[in-house]
């Protein structure tokens, strides 16, 4: 017989989310599945509002990616009002503030975009969209690739929640957007998706799909408690995606894209760096072994930068300064 021991009462988990409609599903998920894992524990969920979900006028790209929808929750975390932040894994910077790390990334859905048609299209694809027809997507990776396959589409920029986007195209103001395909079954809107974009035609932002879970480097106990939601393959293709992103020193908002793909131990990375008019184009992939993503991220970086990536990355950084 072990003796009774009066147990200490567990620290109650305080869950940093955003406030948009996504942010939340996202993070009551994860508040379910801990609460599964650890039944004997209290997960509070306390909501914060971040730069990126105030400044809703303006384009990204002029804004800046530079922790936009995060920093709030850092600075939560770091001053102890919060465990950890639920973030949608591609809003999350490749650099984290010091003291900080990516404790869990969680099993991805489907990283692919997706087209969403105005009602008068419905019969039409990607490729049979007419000339002129308005395309509504705020990423400049997006505009970037299909540029390069559609010169005849035009491409305008949309800003504001799933919904409210929605809205704009069903009005008219666009003819068809461009969304991640995981942010809409999240939001259980899949019925919306009306064709996935092929990655021959364009590349996933790094860490698309994927939810991050950032919390304190020494907070032993939260990372022990994450550990409960890691999904290994998926973590290892986005080390290597973002490993490649941060080696090119590109945020959210560059025209960069990826897509990775795990068989057995073997992580193959493709990746592209496209040029705004989507003249210019870095592709390549590199293959390797998964427990080495990182070392291929930064390998593909080199390979792209070869290929010109630096100068296309440099000449848009000034194109969007100036404007
Ligand atoms: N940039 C905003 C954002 N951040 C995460 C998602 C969707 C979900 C995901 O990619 O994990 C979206 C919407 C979109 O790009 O359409």
């Amino acid at each position: 017989m072990s003796p009774t021991v009066t147990p200490i009462a567990a620290r109650t988990i305080r869950i940093g989310s955003r406030k948009s409609q996504l942010a939340l599903v996202q993070t009551y998920w994860v508040q379910e599945q801990l609460q599964k894992a650890f039944p004997e524990r209290t997960f509070e969920v306390h909501t914060m509002s971040t730069q990126g979900d105030k400044i809703l006028d303006v384009a990204l790209a002029k804004i800046g990616d530079k922790g936009l929808f995060t920093k709030e929750l850092e600075v939560g975390m770091i001053n102890g009002d919060i465990d950890f932040a639920v973030h949608s894994l591609k809003d999350l910077p490749t650099h984290l503030p010091e003291g900080l790390v990516l404790g869990c990334v969680t099993e991805r859905e489907n990283p692919a975009d997706a087209l969403v048609v105005h009602e008068q299209h419905k019969d039409k694809q990607l490729d049979t969209l007419p000339q002129g027809a308005i395309v509504g997507t705020s990423s400049l990776r997006r505009l970037a690739q299909l540029r390069h396959h559609y010169p005849h589409l035009s491409f305008k920029d949309v800003r504001g929640n799933l919904n409210t986007r929605l809205a704009k195209l069903d009005a008219g103001e666009y003819d068809a957007l461009i969304l991640a395909a995981a942010g809409l079954q999240r939001l259980n809107m899949a019925d919306r998706i009306h064709q996935f974009i092929p990655a021959e035609i364009s590349l996933h932002a790094v860490g698309q799909g994927a939810l991050g879970i950032e919390c304190r480097g020494d907070d032993a106990e939260v990372l022990l408690l994450l550990k409960a939601l890691e999904h290994k393959p998926t973590a290892y293709r986005c080390y290597a995606e973002r490993s490649f992103l941060r080696s090119l020193e590109g945020g959210c908002q560059v025209p960069i894209g990826v897509n990775t793909t795990l068989e057995g131990d073997q992580l193959t990375l493709l990746g592209i760096v496209i040029s705004l008019d989507g003249q210019k184009v870095a592709k390549d992939s590199v293959t390797g072994l998964a427990t080495e993503a990182e070392a291929l991220g930064l390998e593909l970086a080199q390979r792209l930068r070869q290929q010109g990536a630096q100068e296309i990355l440099d000449e848009i950084l000034a194109t969007v300064q100036r404007s």
